[in-house]
Parts: C-alpha cells; sequence; structure tokens
C-alpha cells in the first residue's frame, strides 16, 4: 500500500579537503586551484519514484551528488540511479507515529466478518503503536473460565455469549491504548456501539470469497455459527457467511472508517484482495484514521 511516504530528500553538507585529498578513491577528483586546506560545500538530493510495478517491495532512488566553490553554481559529481528495498514494515510504523498523537490515548476496535484479518491487522496495529492488543473472544473465554466460544455456544447458547461479549466490550470501552478485536457479530447489538463509539472503529470489509478461502483453509472449529454437516468446506463456509452478511452487513457500516480490502489492491494495481499483505491493510486503516482525525480542515477532529 503506497503510504504518502518521503518521495525526495535534500541536505548540503561541508566536506574537509584535507581528507579527501589524502583519498580520492571515488569518482570526485579536485583541480590544482583548490588549496588542500579549503572545505567545499557539497549538496546531496534523493528523489524517490513511486513503487513501480505496486506488487514489487523495491523503489527507484535516483542519486545526485554536487559541489559549489565559493558561491559558484554547483556542478553535479556523482549521479545515478539504484533501487532501494520498499520496506512497508517501516511504512506502517512511521505512518502509525504520525497519528498516534492525534489518537489521545482512545481504543480501536476493529470490527468485521469472521476472517476479515481483525486478530492479524490488530496485532500489527498494536504493535507499530505500542498499544495493548486484546481478543474479545478471549477475554468471553476467560470469563466464562476457559471455556472455548465453540463450548460456550453448544452449553449455553449464543445469547449468553452475547451477554458475555457486551459486559466484555463495556470493561473494554474503560480502558485506554488498546487495538481491541472484536467477534464477527458484535456489530449486531446497538449496545455494542456504544461502548466501541468510545473509541475509533474500523470495518476491514473483505469479500466473501476471500474469507472463505482463509477460513477453509484454517477448519471453522473455532466458529460455531460456520459448523455444519460434512461437505465441501469452501463452498458451506461461503454459503453460510454469505447469509450472515446479509442479516448483518449494514450493521458494520457504523464503524467511524471503512477499510476496503477490493479497494485497497485497486489503488496497489488491481492487485488480487488474497495478495494483499495484513501490513498493506493495515497501513490504510492507519491512512484513513488519518483521515477522519484530521478533519477536512487539516485539524484534529473532536468527535
Ligand atoms: N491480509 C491477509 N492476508 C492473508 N491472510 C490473512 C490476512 N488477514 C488475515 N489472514 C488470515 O486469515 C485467517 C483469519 O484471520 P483473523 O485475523 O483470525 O481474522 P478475524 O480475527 O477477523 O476472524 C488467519 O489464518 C489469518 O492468518
Ligand atoms: O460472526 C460471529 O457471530 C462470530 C464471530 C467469532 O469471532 P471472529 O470474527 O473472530 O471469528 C466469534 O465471536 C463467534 O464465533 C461469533
Amino acid at each position: 500500500m503506497e503510504a504518502n511516504v518521503l518521495q525526495s530528500l535534500q541536505f548540503s553538507t561541508w566536506v574537509d579537503l584535507e581528507k579527501i585529498g589524502s583519498n580520492t578513491s571515488g569518482n570526485v577528483r579536485f583541480s590544482r586551484g583548490f588549496r588542500k586546506s579549503q572545505k567545499l560545500q557539497v549538496l546531496i538530493s534523493a528523489q524517490l519514484q513511486p513503487r513501480r510495478p505496486p506488487s514489487s517491495h523495491h523503489k527507484k532512488v535516483s542519486l545526485e551528488v554536487s559541489c559549489s566553490y565559493n558561491k559558484l553554481p554547483a556542478s553535479v559529481i556523482e549521479s545515478g540511479n539504484f533501487h532501494a528495498p520498499f520496506d512497508e514494515g517501516l511504512i506502517v510504523k512511521n505512518k502509525s507515529q504520525e497519528i498516534k498523537p492525534y489518537l489521545s490515548g482512545r481504543c480501536i476496535y476493529l470490527v468485521g466478518m469472521m476472517g476479515s484479518g481483525k486478530t492479524t491487522v490488530g496485532k500489527i496495529l498494536s504493535e507499530v503503536l505500542g498499544y495493548s492488543f486484546r481478543d474479545c473472544d478471549t477475554l468471553v473465554e476467560q470469563e466464562v473460565g476457559e471455556v472455548s466460544v465453540a463450548e460456550i455456544f453448544k452449553l449455553y447458547g449464543e445469547d449468553f455469549f452475547r451477554d458475555k461479549e457486551t459486559e466484555a466490550l463495556r470493561e473494554l470501552s474503560l480502558m485506554q491504548r488498546l487495538v481491541v478485536s472484536t467477534g464477527g457479530g458484535a456489530v449486531v447489538r446497538p449496545i455494542n456501539w456504544k461502548y466501541m463509539h468510545t473509541g475509533i472503529s474500523i470495518w476491514l470489509d473483505v469479500p466473501l470469497e476471500a474469507l472463505a478461502q482463509r477460513i477453509a483453509a484454517v477448519g471453522t472449529n473455532s466458529r460455531p455459527l460456520l459448523h455444519y454437516e460434512l461437505g465441501d468446506t469452501y463452498t458451506k463456509t461461503f454459503m453460510l457467511l454469505s447469509a450472515l452478511f446479509e442479516e448483518r452487513g449494514d450493521a458494520y457500516a457504523n464503524a467511524n472508517v471503512r477499510v476496503s480490502s477490493e479497494k485497497i489492491a485497486a489503488k496497489m494495481g488491481q492487485r488480487a484482495v488474497l495478495d494483499l499483505s495484513p501490513t498493506d491493510v493495515a497501513i490504510e486503516a492507519l491512512e484513513q484514521i488519518e483521515g477522519l482525525l484530521k478533519g477536512e480542515d487539516g485539524l484534529c477532529a473532536e468527535f
């Protein structure tokens, strides 16, 4: 995901000819006119070209070194192009530090269907922001007594689970500096939105086909709403996810920001959604939060 990163760099510095004169191993040579005791002002400029093709992990960098003497026009003494590794880890870290002051410690709540990446992307966001990570489902399991979500559904039913989920969100809403991965169904109860709106909510919007592929790859044992009798895992999962989304899809739109995997893929030059890395999604989420908090007038929005 091409974040708004540094595209050019320029700085000047002084070099001591005496030091360079003794080891002109580079391409810099000085005419006899220079007295060795002179200092020379050198200008370094680097242009970072946009990442092309988007899927590549290298950026082309053109570098130019020029020098001027006694305020005479600078003349280029060295230039070249090279490819620098495009480090999405650096991008997401830089972006997180840019927006952290605007967050003012507010929690980030990730909402989305099962398999949308709430846990995976949430852990990346918590890491780069220096926030703690909380998984709402895990808190419910701990509260009930180290019983799995699937067992809770089986032993006590979904309503019991939803009550525990709401209690967990109420407790989380009293805290700060958390990234919270919510359960896929947390959006259904309005009271849950009252708690999540104490922070910033992000909807990870991923196509159902991708969700079904991801979940089919890991199995549905931990997701009781996707349990079914024998059959083709992908197709059954896709059918059940489609029915769930039909019921609750509109509720996700209550989130403060929507991170669409399809839009990220399009921005990156029509990459397939399944090719997007969790970090690509995390960068987009941070950019969306930045847009929300800075608002149209570029100031920090209070909301
Ligand atoms: N952007 C991504 N690219 C590839 N795989 C992903 C991505 N996001 C999540 N996954 C994988 O999909 C599965 C579900 O992700 P998870 O974070 O557990 O989703 P959720 O918490 O929303 O249910 C995991 O196996 C995870 O590794
Ligand atoms: O969509 C849902 O209703 C659910 C999603 C699950 O969380 P994940 O989204 O982490 O799978 C978990 O809360 C429970 O199985 C119910």
